[in-house]
Protein backbone atom coordinates (compact mmCIF):
# COMPACT_ATOMS: atom_id res chain seq x y z
CA UNK A 1 0.00 0.00 0.00
CA UNK A 2 1.36 3.09 -0.94
CA UNK A 3 2.85 6.17 2.01
CA UNK A 4 1.91 9.45 1.38
CA UNK A 5 3.99 12.51 2.38
CA UNK A 6 3.87 16.05 2.22
CA UNK A 7 6.57 18.61 1.86
CA UNK A 8 6.88 22.34 3.46
CA UNK A 9 9.02 24.56 2.57
CA UNK A 10 9.77 28.19 2.81
CA UNK A 11 11.30 28.66 -0.54
CA UNK A 12 13.07 31.34 -1.74
CA UNK A 13 14.06 32.93 -5.48
CA UNK A 14 16.94 30.85 -6.19
CA UNK A 15 16.67 27.59 -7.60
CA UNK A 16 19.38 25.81 -5.93
CA UNK A 17 19.13 26.73 -2.58
CA UNK A 18 15.61 25.61 -2.73
CA UNK A 19 16.71 22.22 -4.26
CA UNK A 20 18.84 21.93 -1.54
CA UNK A 21 15.85 22.43 1.32
CA UNK A 22 13.76 19.47 -1.13
CA UNK A 23 16.85 17.28 -0.69
CA UNK A 24 17.41 17.71 2.75
CA UNK A 25 13.93 16.76 3.77
CA UNK A 26 13.91 13.85 0.96
CA UNK A 27 16.86 12.37 2.81
CA UNK A 28 14.78 12.65 6.12
CA UNK A 29 12.27 10.70 4.98
CA UNK A 30 12.18 6.73 5.95
CA UNK A 31 13.04 4.84 2.26
CA UNK A 32 9.99 2.90 1.67
CA UNK A 33 8.13 1.42 -1.05
CA UNK A 34 5.00 3.01 -3.17
CA UNK A 35 5.87 6.52 -1.92
CA UNK A 36 3.95 9.96 -3.18
CA UNK A 37 5.74 12.48 -2.65
CA UNK A 38 4.56 16.14 -3.01
CA UNK A 39 6.38 19.60 -2.83
CA UNK A 40 4.11 22.78 -2.59
CA UNK A 41 3.03 25.31 -5.24
CA UNK A 42 6.27 27.38 -6.43
CA UNK A 43 8.74 24.76 -4.78
CA UNK A 44 12.03 25.71 -7.03
CA UNK A 45 11.13 29.77 -6.97
CA UNK A 46 9.49 31.76 -4.63
CA UNK A 47 9.14 34.98 -2.50
CA UNK A 48 11.13 37.00 -6.03
CA UNK A 49 9.36 39.38 -7.77
CA UNK A 50 6.73 37.81 -10.95
CA UNK A 51 8.81 39.42 -13.53
CA UNK A 52 11.73 36.81 -12.09
CA UNK A 53 9.83 33.87 -12.99
CA UNK A 54 8.90 34.97 -16.07
CA UNK A 55 12.65 35.25 -17.02
CA UNK A 56 13.32 32.17 -15.24
CA UNK A 57 10.85 29.99 -17.15
CA UNK A 58 12.13 32.05 -20.19
CA UNK A 59 15.24 30.43 -20.41
CA UNK A 60 15.20 26.99 -22.38
CA UNK A 61 18.31 25.99 -20.52
CA UNK A 62 16.77 26.50 -17.23
CA UNK A 63 13.37 25.01 -17.58
CA UNK A 64 15.36 21.34 -18.88
CA UNK A 65 17.70 21.92 -15.45
CA UNK A 66 14.57 22.16 -13.27
CA UNK A 67 12.67 19.28 -14.75
CA UNK A 68 16.04 17.19 -14.50
CA UNK A 69 17.05 18.22 -10.90
CA UNK A 70 13.78 16.94 -9.95
CA UNK A 71 13.88 14.16 -12.34
CA UNK A 72 16.66 13.05 -10.77
CA UNK A 73 15.57 13.74 -6.82
CA UNK A 74 12.59 11.25 -7.62
CA UNK A 75 15.30 8.73 -9.00
CA UNK A 76 17.27 8.61 -6.04
CA UNK A 77 14.90 8.76 -3.27
CA UNK A 78 12.87 6.51 -5.33
CA UNK A 79 9.95 7.64 -4.78
CA UNK A 80 6.65 9.12 -7.55
CA UNK A 81 7.25 12.99 -7.19
CA UNK A 82 4.55 15.30 -7.12
CA UNK A 83 6.85 18.14 -8.07
CA UNK A 84 4.29 20.82 -7.13
CA UNK A 85 4.72 23.54 -9.71
CA UNK A 86 6.94 24.85 -11.63
CA UNK A 87 6.79 27.94 -14.47
CA UNK A 88 7.12 26.67 -17.90
CA UNK A 89 7.30 29.07 -20.69
CA UNK A 90 4.49 29.22 -23.38
CA UNK A 91 6.05 31.06 -26.37
CA UNK A 92 2.25 31.88 -27.93
CA UNK A 93 1.77 33.76 -24.95
CA UNK A 94 4.61 35.36 -23.99
CA UNK A 95 3.49 33.92 -20.52
CA UNK A 96 4.17 30.83 -18.36
CA UNK A 97 1.78 28.24 -17.18
CA UNK A 98 1.75 27.13 -13.63
CA UNK A 99 2.81 23.77 -13.74
CA UNK A 100 2.45 20.39 -11.57
CA UNK A 101 4.71 17.91 -12.91
CA UNK A 102 5.04 14.30 -12.03
CA UNK A 103 8.32 12.34 -11.84
CA UNK A 104 8.04 8.24 -11.36
CA UNK A 105 10.84 6.62 -9.15
CA UNK A 106 12.63 5.80 -12.17
CA UNK A 107 13.06 9.52 -13.13
CA UNK A 108 10.85 9.34 -15.70
CA UNK A 109 7.89 12.41 -16.38
CA UNK A 110 4.34 10.78 -16.04
CA UNK A 111 2.54 13.68 -15.98
CA UNK A 112 2.17 17.91 -15.99
CA UNK A 113 -1.18 19.72 -15.14
CA UNK A 114 -1.20 23.69 -15.69
CA UNK A 115 -3.10 25.09 -12.73
CA UNK A 116 -6.66 26.08 -14.42
CA UNK A 117 -7.93 28.95 -11.59
CA UNK A 118 -5.38 31.39 -11.51
CA UNK A 119 -5.29 33.58 -8.16
CA UNK A 120 -6.02 37.25 -9.07
CA UNK A 121 -7.64 38.65 -6.13
CA UNK A 122 -7.85 41.33 -3.07
CA UNK A 123 -6.36 39.73 -0.26
CA UNK A 124 -6.27 42.33 3.49
CA UNK A 125 -2.53 41.72 4.09
CA UNK A 126 0.39 43.50 2.64
CA UNK A 127 0.37 42.85 -0.70
CA UNK A 128 -2.84 43.30 -1.11
CA UNK A 129 -3.56 42.99 -5.41
CA UNK A 130 -2.18 39.08 -6.29
CA UNK A 131 -2.75 39.15 -9.82
CA UNK A 132 -1.54 35.74 -11.02
CA UNK A 133 -2.37 36.08 -14.78
CA UNK A 134 -0.02 39.18 -15.35
CA UNK A 135 2.22 36.25 -16.28
CA UNK A 136 0.66 32.99 -15.63
CA UNK A 137 -1.52 31.24 -18.50
CA UNK A 138 -4.24 29.15 -17.23
CA UNK A 139 -4.24 25.58 -18.22
CA UNK A 140 -7.29 23.99 -19.73
CA UNK A 141 -7.21 20.20 -19.37
CA UNK A 142 -7.88 18.09 -16.37
CA UNK A 143 -5.42 15.69 -14.77
CA UNK A 144 -4.75 11.84 -12.94
CA UNK A 145 -2.51 9.67 -13.51
CA UNK A 146 -1.86 6.41 -12.02
CA UNK A 147 1.39 5.55 -10.29
CA UNK A 148 2.66 3.51 -7.18
CA UNK A 149 -1.13 1.15 -7.84
CA UNK A 150 -3.28 4.45 -7.03
CA UNK A 151 -4.47 6.84 -8.94
CA UNK A 152 -3.77 10.71 -8.48
CA UNK A 153 -6.05 13.64 -9.36
CA UNK A 154 -3.75 17.15 -9.73
CA UNK A 155 -4.62 20.44 -8.68
CA UNK A 156 -2.67 23.32 -7.40
CA UNK A 157 -3.09 26.28 -4.48
CA UNK A 158 -6.98 28.56 -5.71
CA UNK A 159 -7.74 25.40 -7.56
CA UNK A 160 -8.67 24.45 -4.16
CA UNK A 161 -11.59 27.32 -4.11
CA UNK A 162 -14.22 25.00 -6.97
CA UNK A 163 -15.22 22.36 -6.09
CA UNK A 164 -16.64 20.96 -9.65
CA UNK A 165 -12.72 20.49 -10.58
CA UNK A 166 -12.20 18.10 -7.57
CA UNK A 167 -15.71 16.45 -8.46
CA UNK A 168 -14.49 15.90 -11.90
CA UNK A 169 -11.19 14.21 -10.93
CA UNK A 170 -13.32 12.30 -8.22
CA UNK A 171 -15.42 11.36 -11.56
CA UNK A 172 -12.24 10.26 -13.40
CA UNK A 173 -11.45 8.11 -10.39
CA UNK A 174 -9.11 9.58 -8.60
CA UNK A 175 -8.38 8.27 -5.04
CA UNK A 176 -6.11 10.94 -3.87
CA UNK A 177 -5.92 14.68 -5.06
CA UNK A 178 -2.59 16.51 -4.31
CA UNK A 179 -2.74 19.82 -3.24
CA UNK A 180 0.61 22.13 -3.75
CA UNK A 181 -0.31 25.34 -2.64
CA UNK A 182 1.06 28.76 -1.43
CA UNK A 183 -2.05 30.01 0.27
CA UNK A 184 -1.94 33.43 1.60
CA UNK A 185 -1.35 33.38 5.61
CA UNK A 186 -5.00 35.60 6.06
CA UNK A 187 -6.84 33.31 3.73
CA UNK A 188 -5.16 30.65 4.59
CA UNK A 189 -6.32 30.90 8.04
CA UNK A 190 -10.10 32.07 7.31
CA UNK A 191 -10.20 29.08 4.51
CA UNK A 192 -7.69 26.06 4.03
CA UNK A 193 -8.56 23.33 6.53
CA UNK A 194 -12.40 23.63 5.71
CA UNK A 195 -11.96 23.84 2.26
CA UNK A 196 -9.34 20.91 2.21
CA UNK A 197 -11.87 18.70 4.57
CA UNK A 198 -14.79 19.17 2.82
CA UNK A 199 -12.96 18.44 -0.66
CA UNK A 200 -11.90 14.80 1.11
CA UNK A 201 -15.84 14.47 2.70
CA UNK A 202 -17.71 15.14 -0.34
CA UNK A 203 -15.42 13.20 -3.12
CA UNK A 204 -14.27 10.55 -0.77
CA UNK A 205 -10.57 10.37 -1.37
CA UNK A 206 -7.42 11.41 0.38
CA UNK A 207 -5.70 14.66 0.08
CA UNK A 208 -2.30 15.57 -0.11
CA UNK A 209 -2.00 19.27 1.24
CA UNK A 210 1.63 20.99 1.19
CA UNK A 211 2.12 24.14 1.91
CA UNK A 212 4.59 27.43 1.30
CA UNK A 213 4.83 28.62 5.02
CA UNK A 214 6.54 31.72 7.07
CA UNK A 215 7.95 34.98 5.57
CA UNK A 216 9.39 34.66 2.28
CA UNK A 217 11.86 37.40 0.55
CA UNK A 218 9.74 39.79 -0.81
CA UNK A 219 7.68 39.72 2.80
CA UNK A 220 4.98 37.65 1.65
CA UNK A 221 3.46 35.77 4.19
CA UNK A 222 2.25 31.95 3.16
CA UNK A 223 -0.20 29.74 5.58
CA UNK A 224 1.99 26.25 5.75
CA UNK A 225 -0.40 23.92 7.65
CA UNK A 226 0.24 20.99 5.53
CA UNK A 227 -1.84 18.25 6.00
CA UNK A 228 -2.88 14.80 4.71
CA UNK A 229 -6.86 13.76 5.18
CA UNK A 230 -8.47 10.68 4.95
CA UNK A 231 -11.88 10.22 3.02
CA UNK A 232 -13.76 10.64 6.09
CA UNK A 233 -12.29 14.09 6.82
CA UNK A 234 -10.09 13.12 9.13
CA UNK A 235 -6.80 14.62 9.41
CA UNK A 236 -4.31 12.52 9.83
CA UNK A 237 -1.42 14.32 10.23
CA UNK A 238 -0.41 18.21 9.57
CA UNK A 239 2.55 20.55 10.42
CA UNK A 240 1.36 24.20 11.26
CA UNK A 241 4.25 25.86 10.40
CA UNK A 242 8.35 25.78 9.57
CA UNK A 243 10.03 23.91 7.30
CA UNK A 244 9.44 19.88 7.49
CA UNK A 245 7.43 16.35 6.27
CA UNK A 246 4.40 14.52 7.26
CA UNK A 247 3.87 11.04 5.93
CA UNK A 248 0.27 8.92 6.52
CA UNK A 249 -0.59 5.50 4.82
CA UNK A 250 -3.03 5.37 2.38
CA UNK A 251 -5.86 2.53 3.03
CA UNK A 252 -7.59 0.92 -0.08
CA UNK A 253 -9.77 -0.59 2.14
CA UNK A 254 -10.84 2.49 4.70
CA UNK A 255 -11.56 4.38 0.97
CA UNK A 256 -14.29 1.56 -0.57
CA UNK A 257 -15.84 1.45 2.99
CA UNK A 258 -16.59 5.28 3.10
CA UNK A 259 -17.61 4.86 -0.28
CA UNK A 260 -19.57 1.65 0.34
CA UNK A 261 -21.53 3.38 3.54
CA UNK A 262 -22.68 6.58 2.19
CA UNK A 263 -22.33 6.00 -2.11
CA UNK A 264 -22.32 9.43 -3.12
CA UNK A 265 -21.44 9.11 -6.20
CA UNK A 266 -24.35 6.91 -6.96
CA UNK A 267 -26.73 9.23 -5.31
CA UNK A 268 -25.82 12.04 -6.79
CA UNK A 269 -28.63 13.81 -8.91
CA UNK A 270 -26.15 16.77 -10.07
CA UNK A 271 -23.43 14.68 -11.99
CA UNK A 272 -22.25 16.74 -15.35
CA UNK A 273 -20.95 14.98 -18.23
CA UNK A 274 -17.00 15.27 -18.82
CA UNK A 275 -17.21 15.05 -22.19
CA UNK A 276 -15.35 18.52 -22.88
CA UNK A 277 -12.37 17.04 -20.83
CA UNK A 278 -12.64 13.27 -22.64
O1 LIG B 1 2.59 33.87 -7.86
C1 LIG B 1 3.41 33.06 -7.45
O2 LIG B 1 4.61 33.32 -7.25
C2 LIG B 1 2.97 31.67 -7.15
N1 LIG B 1 1.60 31.53 -7.12
C3 LIG B 1 0.89 31.74 -6.02
O3 LIG B 1 1.40 32.05 -4.97
C4 LIG B 1 -0.55 31.57 -6.18
C5 LIG B 1 -1.01 32.63 -7.09
S1 LIG B 1 -0.48 34.28 -6.64
N2 LIG B 1 -1.22 31.64 -4.93
C6 LIG B 1 -2.45 31.18 -4.75
O4 LIG B 1 -3.06 30.60 -5.63
C7 LIG B 1 -3.01 31.41 -3.35
C8 LIG B 1 -4.47 31.02 -3.21
C9 LIG B 1 -5.01 31.48 -1.93
O5 LIG B 1 -4.31 31.92 -1.04
C10 LIG B 1 -6.47 31.42 -1.70
O6 LIG B 1 -7.20 30.81 -2.51
O7 LIG B 1 -6.92 31.98 -0.70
Amino acid sequence: MARLSAIQLTSVPDVEQNLRAIEQQLANLEPCQDHIVVLPECCLFFGGRDKEQLMLAQETYSTQRLIRALAKLAHTYQITLVAGSIPLYQQETNKFTNSCCVFSPSGEQLAQYNKIHLFDVEVQDNEKHYLESRFTQAGQQLKTVVTAGVTLGLTICYDLRFPELYRALAQLGAQIITVPSAFTKVTGQAHWQTLLRARAIENQVYIVAAGQTGTHRNGRETWGHSMIIDPWGEIMTSLESGQGSISAEFDLEQLAQVRQAIPVAEHNQFITKLKTYE
